[in-house]
């Protein structure tokens, strides 16, 4: 629909740039409201105007709500009638991002032009070396600026949920900043989520194999993801900037901090799916916070706010979503100035010690959650949130 839309705008408009060009307008008019990253913002700006290929049109509406948000806030509009299909796209995109704050906006609006800059060959001159964006990932977006990788869950009308081609991007994008020369990795979410978890949808495509060979397939990706955690050599923090479900929340015992903001809920509804803890949660959670939080989150599916997770430590701090953003960049940054290998070394030191253990946790865990899949618990719940009668 929304790809119908922007076909139909192109030929209306022969220059892509004529279709965004509407925001660079409405920038002049939001001086008042300029901030410290405003500069950038407005850089960005004229990148986009400097950009010599077409960079489609989801990459367009991206950019059309990403300004909207920036500047003026969640959509408040009402939303136009069906045959609007101009502004129907470009409100269903800018309502997709919900109430993600406007500096976050802003950030992503920056970040997104940049990675165009680089995959597209924009005609203005980039310093060497201050900031690189990696290309070629169609669900994340990655940058790696001032020793920080970023690695930023990019399927935000989807709540960031997990696919098939996701799982392998992660691991690509954490294999890559394993040997960068950063000496922090991070991994966010773009919009209102951090992640919905697994994409349920990764169940309905079944080989020729039938269910069965899906299930295994499945496992085998999942333990060489999970692996990737276990393993990954530098210091690894989520930046959690809304709610997290399912194996986005699991994996988060095998970050080393993890930060918060006060929107963000912890959710592993397990039992409800029919399946079975995995990312090491059996082993991590139990450290964490002891059998019986554990039990409550991983066995009954109880729903932690940001500050109940932090009580219980899972999270390693929480902050006003108003300034989680700020707050949590301003300490990532200290930290990405600390010597790198001192830094390495100590995580190696910390990690090594539970690291067959983990491996082997994992490895059980797949191996419960491939015969989970096949069960009629679990076929039933992913039926039920396909054919919409379930939600969590
Ligand atoms: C192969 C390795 C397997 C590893 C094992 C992993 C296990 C897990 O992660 S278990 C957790 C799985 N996740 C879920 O069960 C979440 C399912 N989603 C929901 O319940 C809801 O979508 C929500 C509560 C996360 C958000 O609700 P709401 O704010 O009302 O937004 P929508 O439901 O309208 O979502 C917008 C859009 O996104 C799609 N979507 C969201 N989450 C998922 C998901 N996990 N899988 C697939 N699709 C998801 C949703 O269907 C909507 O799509 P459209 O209808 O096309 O707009």
């Amino acid at each position: 629909m929304a790809i119908a839309a922007w076909r139909l705008a192109q030929r209306w408009c022969p220059s892509y740039l004529q279709v965004i060009s509407f925001p660079v307008v409405q920038l002049h008019m939001n001086r008042a409201a300029m901030t410290a990253s405003q500069k950038d913002f407005e850089n960005a700006m004229n990148q986009v105007k400097l950009l010599k290929k077409d960079p489609g049109n989801e990459v367009k509406l991206k950019l059309y709500a990403l300004y909207k948000q920036a500047t003026e806030g969640p959509c408040n509009m009402p939303k136009p009638g069906v045959f609007d299909l101009i502004n129907k796209a470009k409100w269903d995109a800018w309502n997709t991002l919900g109430s993600l704050p406007k500096e976050t906006a802003r950030q992503n609006y920056v970040d997104l032009v940049s990675s165009l800059s680089s995959s597209l060959e924009s005609s203005s001159q980039v310093e060497p070396g201050t900031d690189r964006k990696s290309t070629g990932y169609e669900t994340l977006m990655v940058t790696s600026e001032g020793g920080i990788t970023k690695i930023t869950l990019n399927r935000p009308a989807k709540k960031n949920a997990i696919n098939v081609e996701m799982y392998h991007e992660i691991m690509r994008a954490l294999k890559a900043a394993s040997k960068d020369d950063s000496s922090i990795t991070v991994l966010t979410g773009n919009g209102d989520y951090y992640s919905s978890g697994n994409d349920l949808t990764n169940f309905t495509d079944i080989p020729p194999g039938g269910v069965e060979e899906k299930a295994k397939n499945s496992a085998i990706l999942l333990r060489e993801f999970v692996g990737c955690f276990i393993d990954f050599p530098k210091p690894l923090i989520a930046v959690v900037n809304g709610p997290a479900v399912g194996i986005s929340v699991t994996i988060l015992g095998l970050f080393d901090v993890v930060y918060a903001s006060d929107r963000a809920t912890f959710h592993t509804p397990f039992s409800h799916l029919g399946q079975s803890p995995e990312g090491c949660s059996s082993y991590t959670f139990l450290k964490i916070m002891g059998p019986a939080k554990a039990t409550e989150m991983l066995v009954f599916g109880k729903k932690l706010t940001a500050g109940e997770a932090c009580a219980q430590g899972l999270v390693t701090a929480v902050f006003p979503d108003s300034t989680f953003q700020k707050e949590v960049w301003t300490r990532l940054k200290a930290f990405a100035k600390l010597p790198p290998n001192a830094m390495r070394i100590s995580k190696e030191v910390i990690r090594n010690r539970e690291k067959e253990k983990l491996h082997a946790v994992n490895a059980e865990e797949c191996s419960v959650l491939q015969e989970r899949w096949l069960s009629d618990e679990c076929m039933n719940a992913v039926v039920n949130f396909l054919s919409r009668k379930s939600k969590l």
